[in-house]
């Protein structure tokens, strides 16, 4: 078993622990990880959920054909919402507080910063924040369309220092044990390279998403920002006996140090690209060299419809190498690509500003970071 020690955790509970059957909320699973959250209380540590398992929990109230619409799944996630609130209610003498969130609210800077502020006041308040995606009103464009990577949004926001995804596995193994009895658990990651990603296999069951590929991208998303992530069995009752010792008995996920600030994390993992700026070689040197401000002179190509104050993404030679907020539209990029800065009064007849993308809204993918180990 690896050894961590944590302060503040998010705790991502799956589907097939809350549902197991996948017709309705269960106390079988929760009851051990109910046990873990107040003792970990009681030590002084400080915990968010993220449970899954409205869809689940409130399948068998909604009548379907073969395969549920989505109007179905948004009424099942409705009812089993409340069913599963209520389902771990019961375990704690704290107040439980329901967040539910969409990836709008986390593309959102204001958003984004009032569910930051929630968050602490609850955790400060002695309330248990439960978050799951707001299923009922997300539709595929503003969904975060899983819990795994919804795990990992909410520890960057709660500023965790530690995720903890329970699932029904006991962590990693080096092929889908489920297909493959002989598969070997992996105890530590150090790194989320693409060979540990070529390892994962989709869901076990039929009520999860995403299966170990969704597990390895918030483990991924969380590690490159400081935060530690574990992968264990939520069935096993000493899985969490171990945990409170401070033990992983299933697959640690090893932090990378990280120097990013907050609003750089914000930008980097939760804020959608509405389109793409192609650069060429003297800017790319400008912004990964002396950390610079993205000028109109050096934009070779824009692509995508986006308005100023969007995120889009921004390529070297094909390559994603940065991602900022443009303080133009696409439309004005365009006229102002190649140009000088100098000269987009008279191109544009304003000037929001001499860069396209200003440094402080500019951040570089972590290959080109500097000073971070990530
Ligand atoms: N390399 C792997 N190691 C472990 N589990 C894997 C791997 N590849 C795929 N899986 C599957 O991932 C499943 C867990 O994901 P999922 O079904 O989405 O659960 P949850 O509801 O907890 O999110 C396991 O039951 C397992 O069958
Ligand atoms: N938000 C959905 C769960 C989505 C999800 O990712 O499920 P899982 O793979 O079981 O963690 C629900 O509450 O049913």
């Amino acid at each position: 078993m690896t050894s961590f020690t944590w302060q503040r955790a998010v705790i991502k509970v799956g589907s097939a622990l809350v549902s197991p059957d996948g017709k309705g909320c269960s106390a079988e699973f929760l009851l051990s990880i109910a046990k873990f959250i107040t003792s970990s209380r009681q030590q002084g540590k400080e915990v968010v959920l993220v449970s899954s398992g409205s869809v689940a929990a409130g399948r068998r109230y909604v009548k379907t054909g073969m395969k549920a619409s989505i109007a179905e799944k948004q009424a099942m996630a409705a009812i089993g919402q409340t069913q599963m609130m209520a389902n771990w209610a019961r375990f704690f003498d704290f107040p439980c507080a329901q967040i539910l969130l969409t990836s709008d609210d986390l593309h959102d800077r204001k958003r984004y910063v009032n569910v930051k502020n929630t968050l602490r006041e609850l955790l400060a308040n002695g309330a248990l924040p439960i978050v799951n995606e707001n299923d009922t009103v997300a539709v595929d464009e503003i969904k975060v369309g899983d819990n795994d990577n919804l795990g990992a949004h909410t520890a960057l926001v709660a500023q965790a220092d530690t995720l903890i995804i329970c699932t029904d596995v006991d962590g990693l193994f080096d092929a889908d044990p489920r297909k493959n009895p002989a598969a070997k658990l992996i105890s530590h990651v150090g790194e989320v390279t693409p060979s540990i990603k070529a390892l994962a296999g989709g869901a076990g069951s039929a009520v999860g998403t995403g299966g170990m590929v969704t597990k390895l991208q918030a483990a991924e998303k969380c590690t490159h920002s400081g935060i530690q992530t574990l992968l264990v069995n939520g069935q096993k009752a000493d899985v969490f006996d171990a945990l409170l010792k401070g033990q992983c008995a299933g697959t640690l996920f090893q932090a990378k140090q990280s120097t990013q600030s907050a609003r750089h994390h914000w930008l980097s993992h939760s804020l959608q690209a509405k389109g793409h700026v192609n650069i060429d070689g003297g800017a790319f040197q400008a912004l990964k060299n002396a950390g610079a401000s993205l000028l109109s002179v050096g934009i070779v190509d824009v692509s995508g419809h986006f308005f100023g104050g969007d995120a889009v993404n921004i390529l070297f030679e094909g390559e994603v190498v940065a991602k900022g907020i443009s303080l133009y539209s696409s439309a004005e990029l365009q006229g102002i690509q190649g140009k000088n800065s100098s000269d987009i009064e008279a191109i544009l007849g304003f000037c929001h500003g001499e860069a396209a993308i200003h440094r402080d809204d500019l951040v570089l993918v972590n290959k080109y970071r500097k000073n971070t180990h990530d």
